[in-house]
């Protein structure tokens, strides 16, 4: 008998996150009462999709509307995608492409012009029209190479002020602070509520879930503006000759100008037993390493795509962005699942973009998936057309899109989701 993909009714939804959690390998059985109704409380089940076998919830693929940040600070409606699993029992039958095409037509149906996922892996989802569109890398500081003056203070000189808080103090300031984020950084997604509850310890927790209350801290300019704040948490390890060796682990950091940024990183790299600092996924151009006066001190220990996007609306989305320089281009854009493609004539202007289907010659021909990784200004048109993935169609028109697209700084996604 054929399997149906669906939506999930009240009562299936228990048995909907037992199948995430083996999907995703986090553990067996349903999930208490308390987790499930906390849960439940934010999740739209008109978006939540599963197939059942014999009664068994055997995939789950779920979406909600996202706020995601584009270049010059406006926000555009995502259909952010999220908890997709197969059973290992029934995968590789296209389970997936039909819970994605589902999820995907009723997203262009409901004019979102974009569709945004953390991908588990990097070759499930080029095949549906997403393309890597902000990347991620993290730092661990040695502490004592850094070069910092051992007898300075956590505070900074330059009237602001570091204060220790508390998670309560946390979720009334954070949604500001991360609201501010949101209008200056290409990139960055909405946070609920919610978020904010599991970060500081209040959301109902499976027994598996091990969390450790960690230390708040935030920065206040010299007006009294909160204007960063750190979430970090530390191991407990001594050497053998008796000497601290502790790391400490950010695990959320904002900050909403530079100043902030120098401040909060020489507060963590001053607090005694600190020997090493992770500085969790930042942007890959974070400023942290230069803010140490041996950059050095800051090592690369992981990086990797991050956010993915897909366009579904071209025009809507070209426009909804700004652009460093003036400029007309007419791309080609092509979309095997005829989704979002055509051809488009870009015209940005300072007062700003305008994107309308043209039957004008190309100057440039892309797959949507290249289009969403040029999106947020990160990706080199050039390095696509080295690829084969992008194709010149009028000489130069790779060298003005470069100029066209690109941003000065990286995007971030601080979230995964
Ligand atoms: C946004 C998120 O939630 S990311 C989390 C994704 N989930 C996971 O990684 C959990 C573990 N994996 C799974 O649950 C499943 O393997 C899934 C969801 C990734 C794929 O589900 P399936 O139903 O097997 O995918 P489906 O059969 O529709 O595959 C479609 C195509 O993608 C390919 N594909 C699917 N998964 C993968 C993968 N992990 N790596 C490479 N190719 C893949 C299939 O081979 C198939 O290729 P084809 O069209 O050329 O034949």
């Amino acid at each position: 008998m054929s399997l149906e993909v669906r939506t999930v009714a009240p009562s299936e939804f228990p048995g909907w996150m037992r199948a995430v959690r083996a999907g995703f390998l986090t553990a067996g059985g349903l999930p208490s009462d308390e987790v499930v109704e906390d849960r439940r409380a934010d999740v739209d089940l008109s978006r939540v999709q599963g197939v059942f076998d014999g009664g068994r919830c055997v995939t789950t693929f779920r979406s909600f509307e996202q706020r995601l940040t584009v270049v010059g600070g406006a926000t555009v409606a995502s259909d952010a995608i999220t908890g997709v699993t197969v059973a290992p029992t029934h995968r590789r039958r296209g389970l997936l492409s039909r819970m994605m095409a589902a999820d995907l037509a009723a997203a262009k149906e409901r004019g979102e012009p974009v569709a945004s996922l953390i991908a588990a892996e990097y070759p499930i989802y080029g095949r549906y029209g997403f393309g890597p569109a902000a990347w991620t890398a993290e730092w661990e500081v040695s502490v004592p190479r850094a070069g910092l003056d051992p007898r300075r203070s956590g505070q900074p000189a330059d009237g602001g002020r570091i204060e220790m808080v508390d998670g309560e103090d946390v979720r009334k300031a954070g949604p500001e602070v991360h609201a501010a984020l949101a209008a200056r950084r290409p990139g960055v997604v909405s946070r609920g509520e919610r978020w904010w509850r599991q970060a500081t310890g209040v959301a109902p927790r499976t027994p598996q879930e091990t969390w450790t209350e960690p230390f708040y801290v935030m920065h206040r300019a010299a007006d009294g503006e909160i204007d960063g704040l750190m979430i970090y948490g530390t191991d407990d390890k001594w050497g053998d000759g008796n000497q601290p060796q502790n790391t400490a682990s950010v695990r959320d950091m904002i900050a909403l100008n530079p100043a902030a940024e120098r401040a909060l990183w020489h507060y963590l790299c001053s607090v005694d037993w600190v020997t090493a600092v992770r500085s969790g996924d930042r942007a890959p151009d974070d400023l942290l390493p230069l803010l140490l006066p041996d950059p050095r001190a800051a090592r690369l220990v992981g990086g990797s795509d991050f956010l993915w996007l897909r366009l579904l609306d071209v025009p809507r989305a070209l426009e909804a962005r700004t652009y460093a320089v003036g400029a007309t281009l007419v791309l080609d854009v092509r979309d095997g699942a005829g989704l979002a493609g055509g051809r488009f004539l870009l015209e940005v202007a300072e007062d700003g973009a305008r994107c309308v289907p043209t039957t004008r010659s190309a100057d440039l021909a892309l797959g949507v998936e290249e289009l969403a990784t040029l999106y947020l200004g990160d990706e080199s048109v050039r390095r696509l057309a080295d690829l084969g993935r992008a194709e010149e169609l009028r000489a130069g028109a790779v060298t003005t899109a470069d100029a066209v697209f690109r941003t000065g700084r990286r995007p971030w996604c601080p979230d995964v989701f």
